[in-house]
């Protein structure tokens, strides 16, 4: 937004949104919660807001910024650093009033046996505006979609000499150590993989057995739809090889953060921007029809409250180093597969060739 821009109309939804509407739980993470708006057929205009795009609200009791703070920052500051395809668009909605925040959390409430355990309980916050952001689930039954975050796409430059993991598998056995993995999922996907998989057909089949689990999708039940899930496979594992955006988001964290979090003050908007990028959302959407492309967005990219997070992060990355997390000495021994690890073993012994 610059300082010429006309300012854009926000949309407003209508005081009897909170009777008229239907609003359902999609998803939430630590700061916000999304919800589906279904609104009544004959209500055109909010019928066209609502089509295409998810409302995301913030949650009640966060350290976050307000919304505002946000679009200014992702507007200013993550925008340009991408194409805008790369991006998750998004425009400020307000809500009406607080009658429509009651009746998100009653919806929310009822979901509260499904929630995740650290997430239970918590609420939507009473705010004057949500975000109206571009739905990236399926369009058909039929499409693949995914989403991963892809965390520290580079090794933090406070890492020790001795380091045999990157930054996020050394996070990711630590978590595993004070919280053991749940059995279905217990191996932890390297992040310098995504980036390396396009020069090695292993590391290839790792991801996409991570991201797209056979077992994961309703078994085809025509040739049909037999024929659709092979050419999305063939799909993924190109756009996995060719695509610029991940290529584009490790660039920028490596250009944004010099220091690592040990030598970041709570004024390097650089660093700061780097931990906003390390902590955001990838979505896929592989349409069913072959000849409509594939679509990879990042969204989530919300500036960080640095005052309130930098101990945390220097405290984690302290933790990291002096618990041996980077150099895989942690009592017990977490198993994880890094990129880092298998490079110092050797590629010849039962690793995954040429990394
Ligand atoms: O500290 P990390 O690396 O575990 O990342 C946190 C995320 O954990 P996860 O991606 O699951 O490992 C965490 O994600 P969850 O929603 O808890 O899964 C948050 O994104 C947190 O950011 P914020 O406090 O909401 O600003 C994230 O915090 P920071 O990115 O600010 O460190
Ligand atoms: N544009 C979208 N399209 C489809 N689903 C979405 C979209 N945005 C969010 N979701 C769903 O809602 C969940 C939570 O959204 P979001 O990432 O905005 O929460 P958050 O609190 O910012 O998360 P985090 O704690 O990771 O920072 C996502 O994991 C996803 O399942």
């Amino acid at each position: 937004m610059s300082a010429s821009s006309p300012l854009p109309i926000i949309p407003e939804l209508p005081p009897s949104a909170a009777d008229d509407y239907e609003f359902k739980f999609v998803g939430e993470g630590a700061s916000n919660v999304v919800f589906e708006v279904i609104v009544q057929p004959h209500d055109e205009s909010s019928r066209n807001l609502f089509q295409w795009n998810l409302l995301r609200v913030p949650k009640a009791g966060t350290k976050a910024h307000t919304y505002g703070e946000l679009i200014q920052y992702w507007e200013t500051v993550v925008k340009p650093l991408f194409e805008p395809e790369d991006l998750v668009q998004h425009q400020l909605v307000g809500l009406g009033g607080d009658a429509v925040v009651a009746r998100l959390n009653e919806v929310l409430e009822k979901e509260d046996d499904t929630r995740r355990v650290d997430f239970r309980g918590s609420r939507v916050a009473k705010a004057g505006y949500g975000l109206l952001v571009e739905d990236m689930r399926q369009r058909h039954p039929d499409d693949l979609t995914l989403e991963f975050k892809p965390k520290w796409l580079a090794q933090s430059p406070n890492a020790p000499a001795s380091a045999i993991r990157c930054r996020t598998c050394a996070r990711e056995a630590f978590k595993h150590h004070t919280k053991p993995p749940a059995p279905a999922n217990p191996t932890i996907l390297c992040a310098l993989d995504y980036l390396t998989c396009s020069s090695s057909p292993p590391i290839l089949a790792t991801i996409l057995h991570h991201l797209a689990p056979s077992g994961r999708r309703p078994a085809p039940e025509t040739p049909q739809q037999q024929t659709e899930q092979t050419q999305q496979h063939g799909q993924l594992s190109r756009w996995l090889q060719t695509n610029t955006v991940l290529p584009r988001l490790r660039a920028a964290q490596l250009a944004n953060d010099r220091t690592g979090p040990l030598g970041a003050d709570a004024h390097d908007a650089q660093f700061q921007l780097a931990m906003t990028l390390r902590d955001c959302t990838c979505f896929v959407r592989i349409p069913a029809d072959p000849s409509a492309p594939v679509e990879a967005k990042l969204a989530d990219l919300d500036k960080k409250n640095w005052a309130a997070k930098l101990g945390y992060w220097q405290a984690t990355e302290r933790r990291l180093i002096e618990g041996g997390y980077y150099a895989g000495t942690e009592v017990p021994r977490q198993e994880t597969d890094c990129q880092l690890e298998r490079v110092a073993k050797g590629a010849g012994e039962g690793g995954k060739g040429e990394v």
